[in-house]
């Protein structure tokens, strides 16, 4: 044979997987990128097809999301050394397991309640401005993109059109997530008027957008935009206008059945696409929309 395999691995690349751990009203989560590089006895795969020691990457996959419903997820280094050594010494022709972690950081929203479901993400948002002088009056449009925010209850969908192609469950109890993007309109256009505290006003924004996502039932993620923008519009006498482009960041519950698991709320798969896009303006009464209506070209 003119040719040799050389090295070689297969997995599962890049298991989503999201656990919330509940302590009463308080909960905990965890948000993993997880994946799995297996080698060993594959010259047989590669040489002839023949699978026998093959472990399926869909196994690879199942085993991510059951060990996290069996033994928790207390740390990542903990999680992969439960998974590695789970490959190689329950599969003889597998002789070496590389488990890669990605671990996405988040933190309490706090607010006046008692809820502890509600969190931002580490790292936070990049904050946005554009201005506009035409020699005589101003536009400023400020705004933030990538705030990605996750309520773990207190949120439902239900009571929507059910047509031939609906296969959704209705659900009382789901995550919420989303990667907020938003613009607001300063109703400053005047050299003439005082002129915002543009640092202090933006945290004015963004404090009240996270507790309004926090606090809010959900019955919808459009009711929580809703809520989210007429927050700041209230609490913000400087704004005028605010426009909201909000991915649903869909969290499946894990079917664990097949592995005789129950999954009470605990273990989900973090979906990136496709994503419903939820997206609208809310503005002070009698104040005329000008933010543009798609924000990606602001
Ligand atoms: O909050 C939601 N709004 C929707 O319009 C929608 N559509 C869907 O499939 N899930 C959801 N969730």
């Amino acid at each position: 044979m003119p040719t040799i395999l050389g090295q070689n691995q297969y997995g599962k690349a890049e298991n989503r997987v999201v656990t919330i751990t509940r302590d009463g009203a308080t909960h905990h989560i965890k948000d993993l990128n997880v994946s799995v590089a297996l080698s060993g006895d594959m010259e047989d795969v590669h040489y002839n097809g023949s699978n026998a020691n093959v472990l399926p990457t869909d196994t690879t996959k199942n085993t991510v999301f059951a060990f996290a419903k069996e033994h928790g997820i207390e740390s990542a280094e903990q999680f992969g050394i439960h998974l590695a050594r789970h490959f190689v010494t329950s599969q003889e022709p597998i002789h070496r397991a590389r488990i890669r972690i990605e671990e996405y950081a988040w933190e309490r929203i706090e607010t006046p309640g008692e809820a502890k479901h509600s969190f931002v993400r580490k790292g936070q948002e990049t904050r946005l401005t554009q201005l506009t002088y035409d020699g005589e009056s101003w536009e400023v449009l400020s705004g933030l993109k990538d705030l990605t925010v996750l309520n773990s209850t207190d949120s439902e969908f239900w009571g929507y059109v059910k047509d031939r192609y609906t296969t959704l469950k209705e659900t009382h109890d789901r995550i919420l997530a989303t990667s907020v993007s938003s613009r607001w309109r300063f109703n400053w256009t005047d050299d003439a008027q005082e002129m915002p505290d543009w640092e202090a006003s933006y945290a004015r924004v963004k404090q009240h957008m996270l507790r309004a996502f926090a606090e809010t039932y959900s019955l919808s993620l459009q009711q929580t935009l809703y809520q989210m923008g007429s927050r700041v519009i209230e609490e913000c006498a400087e704004i005028d206008e605010i426009r909201f482009s909000l991915p649903n960041s869909h969290h499946f519950l894990v079917d664990l059945e097949p592995f005789g698991l129950k999954n009470d709320n605990e273990v989900y798969f973090a979906s990136d696409r496709p994503y419903g896009l939820i997206e609208a303006t809310v503005l002070r009464d009698g104040c005329e929309p000008r933010i543009p209506v798609d924000l990606t070209n602001l």
